[in-house]
């Protein structure tokens, strides 16, 4: 897809991957609709971008914030073009900690925002693509573009809700991308390695640390949000890229425990 006056929706668009999604698609001349559940960073966002974006405060795990998000978009740009999830969180805890069980209340949150918010977005997102005339050469009418993770495959130790949710990102792309092609819809997902954002700057030094020094092929190195974002550009214009997920990590390969 061309993106040139195209309008995409960000998720996570204050921070990270999300932000960066937006610096490179607006770049590509796309116009922004960042959503966010932080208001003051989202703010620094339209800040940054002037009438190219607009923002909208919303909470990707609740059905009637996303509807009212999407509508928000529609009124102002008319239309929906690519959708990127990239909200998330990575609460964690293990399975048993001190004889106590994984505490439901994390699993819920995790699994509802990484999951559920990522289908919310794709369902009002489709709904909308759907209104969109099919490009002249392609048929195609949208893009959406998920955020999985490594952790996917390789969750590490107290990552049960993080990678159980990251898989469920992975297994739901072929199937949506199966309910989509009839409508020009294209879906692909992207599992990142680490990548250097506020949500690893959460982690202890030690532990990312030892990523970067054990665990990373080449470049031994994090990644940053422009690499991420570079791919997001990639995956919305190549219109023969449908129904997968793409790794970008540098090669990381976890060790057992
Ligand atoms: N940074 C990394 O190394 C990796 C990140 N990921 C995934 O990439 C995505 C982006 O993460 P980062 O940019 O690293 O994190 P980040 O913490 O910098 O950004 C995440 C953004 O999501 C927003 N958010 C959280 N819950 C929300 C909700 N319910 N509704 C709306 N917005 C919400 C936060 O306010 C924040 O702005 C996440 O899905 C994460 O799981 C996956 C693999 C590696
Ligand atoms: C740290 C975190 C969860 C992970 O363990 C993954 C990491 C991204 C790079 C990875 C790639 C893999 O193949 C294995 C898993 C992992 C090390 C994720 C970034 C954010 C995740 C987190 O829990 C942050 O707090």
């Amino acid at each position: 897809m061309q993106l040139q006056d195209k309008v995409a929706v960000v998720t996570g668009a204050a921070s990270g991957l999300g932000l960066g999604s937006c610096r490179a698609l607006a770049a590509a001349g796309a116009r922004i609709v960042g959503f966010d559940r932080d208001a003051d960073r989202l703010a620094a966002l339209r800040d940054a971008l002037g009438e190219q974006a607009m923002t909208a405060v919303v909470d990707v795990a609740d059905e009637a914030s996303v509807k009212a998000g999407i509508d928000q978009a529609m009124a102002a740009f008319g239309a929906v073009h690519v959708a990127v999830n990239c909200a998330g969180v990575a609460d964690s805890a293990k399975t048993v900690s001190k004889g106590e069980p994984f505490p439901l209340t994390t699993w819920n949150k995790v699994i509802a925002v990484n999951l559920t918010g990522t289908f919310n977005i794709i369902r009002f997102a489709a709904v909308a693509m759907m209104r969109n005339a099919p490009d002249g050469d392609t048929g195609e009418r949208g893009v959406i573009i998920n955020t999985s993770s490594g952790a996917a495959w390789q969750g590490q130790v107290g990552q049960a809700a993080y990678a159980a949710s990251k898989a469920g990102v992975m297994g739901l792309t072929l199937p949506v991308a199966r309910d989509l092609a009839e409508h020009g819809i294209r879906v692909v997902s992207i599992a990142p390695g680490l990548f250097d954002t506020a949500m690893v700057a959460g982690l202890p030094p030690k532990v990312s640390q030892s990523i970067v020094d054990r665990m990373i092929l080449y470049p031994n190195r994090m990644g940053r949000p422009d690499e991420f974002a570079a791919l997001v550009r990639h995956i919305a214009e190549n219109t023969y890229l449908n129904a997968t997920t793409i790794s970008v990590d540098a090669g990381a390969r976890m060790q057992a425990r």
